[in-house]
């Protein structure tokens, strides 16, 4: 039986337009593997690179050092010419780290047509405002229609085509008509997401490996990809000081936790937290020597300097920043990160590592599920003031 026969048939849906011409901004890892995705969907599509080194050797035929084990496919036009790559384009996927993403969106909104969307790939939150890349760009490019992509995607798998699934999010996800049952009526946000931005990507982006989920949270979205860096950093000290498998679960299922109450805090929703972004990403950053963000940690838990873990890197590590960033909003919203806090205080040289392991352990007990109320929090019996407590600021 296929899988078509063993479920009930879907309402039709109407015909989705995908976007024809597509411009990858950002020919990092990331930007390269989707401008290769892109591609394999039939589009036609243009990559901006801001290193002209890049430019010249996949013009020359070689690769590009960013993603040095993949041919770029001929069909992609690679360019170091912001303008040149915007040129014609209806649709834009914004793939900048995330503390450079402001002044690269500035450019990108000097050179697009006027309602052009653009597609945020970051993941990160900004160091000096606090802001999430979505924000961001609400400031840089006012009005402009814009959507997320985020979710477990490793950049080579991605350019191997090897199956991948994400989430796509857009906020323009509304009810169609005003409906007696409230604005979240099933039927009404289902029939809002079919016309929604978050959908024309999906279809402009989708191919037989990858695969793309809707979603209307744009902010749960994000706060996913931002937190799930800071805890594969954790994962990776762990893994480094050679603390056995048990810490893996426990970081990533309380780290989940934190990133729930985060994504609470700024207006997400729980559930996105459970989807491709929030725990789907968490596992995978969390789980592989592929993550920058683990392979990171992993030095710092073998003893190496934040500073000897980064050097010689040119690919972006986001976890080291936004171990900073995540815990300084965190901290704005009263929302409790202590997992977050020690990669913070240990990528600061202001806790080591044994001390940061005992002071997680030793904190307050304390029901499991912050839905059994009220809270109740016992002091450990082998607690002393609380080395995270005191660290920061
Ligand atoms: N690599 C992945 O597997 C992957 C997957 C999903 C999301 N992401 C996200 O995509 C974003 C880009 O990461 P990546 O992996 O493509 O990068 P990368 O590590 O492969 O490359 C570094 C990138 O940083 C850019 N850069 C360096 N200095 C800059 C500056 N001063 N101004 C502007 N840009 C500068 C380079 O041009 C290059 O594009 C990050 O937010 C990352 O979290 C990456
Ligand atoms: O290599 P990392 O740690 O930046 O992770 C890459 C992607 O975000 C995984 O989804």
């Amino acid at each position: 039986m296929s899988i078509e026969e063993s479920s009930s048939a879907p309402e039709p849906v109407p015909v989705i337009t995908p976007f024809r011409r597509v411009a990858v901004i950002g020919g990092g890892a990331w930007g390269s593997a989707l401008a290769m995705v892109a591609d394999r969907a039939g589009r036609e599509t243009r990559l901006w690179i801001r290193e002209a080194e890049a430019v010249a050797a996949i013009r020359a035929g070689g690769r590009n050092p960013f993603l040095p084990d993949h041919d770029m496919p001929a069909g992609i036009s690679v360019t170091g010419d912001m303008g040149q790559a915007l040129d014609g384009a209806d649709l834009a996927l914004l793939v900048i780290p995330s503390q450079f993403l402001r002044a690269m969106a500035a450019e990108v909104e000097r050179h697009a047509a006027p309602g052009m969307p653009v597609v945020i790939c970051s993941k990160g939150i900004e160091r000096d405002t606090g802001l999430l890349m979505t924000q961001v760009i609400a400031e840089v490019m006012p009005g402009r229609p814009q959507a997320v992509l985020s979710g477990p995607s490793f950049a080579a798998e991605v350019a191997e085509g090897q199956p991948t699934a994400v989430t796509i999010a857009s906020a323009d996800v509304q009810p169609l008509e005003d409906d007696e049952d409230g604005p979240l009526d099933p039927e009404s946000m289902g029939a809002a997401l079919v016309a929604s931005l978050a959908a024309r990507v999906a279809v402009t982006l989708g191919t037989t490996s990858f695969r793309p989920y809707l979603s209307d949270d744009l902010t749960g979205v994000e706060v996913g990809g931002a937190v799930k860096n800071v805890l594969a950093i954790a994962c990776g000290i762990a893994a480094g000081r050679g603390l056995g498998s048990n810490p893996r679960a426990a970081i990533i299922t309380r780290g989940l936790a934190e990133l729930k109450r985060l994504a609470q805090a700024l207006g997400g929703r729980r559930e996105t937290v459970t989807g491709l972004a929030g725990i789907g990403d968490l596992t995978l950053t969390c789980s592989s020597e592929q993550s920058r963000n683990f392979t990171f940690g992993l030095a710092l838990g073998r003893g190496a300097t934040p500073d000897e873990a980064l050097a010689g890197k040119s690919a972006v590590v986001e976890g080291a920043v936004n171990a900073e960033t995540v815990t300084a909003l965190a901290r704005r919203l009263g929302v409790e990160m202590p997992i977050s806090e020690a990669v913070h205080a240990i990528i600061r040289g202001r806790l080591d590592i044994d001390a940061a392991m005992t002071a997680l352990l030793t904190r307050p007990i304390r029901a499991e599920s912050r839905a059994l109320e009220p809270v109740v929090a016992i002091d450990h019996p082998a607690s002393r003031a609380s080395d995270l407590e005191t660290t920061d600021a």
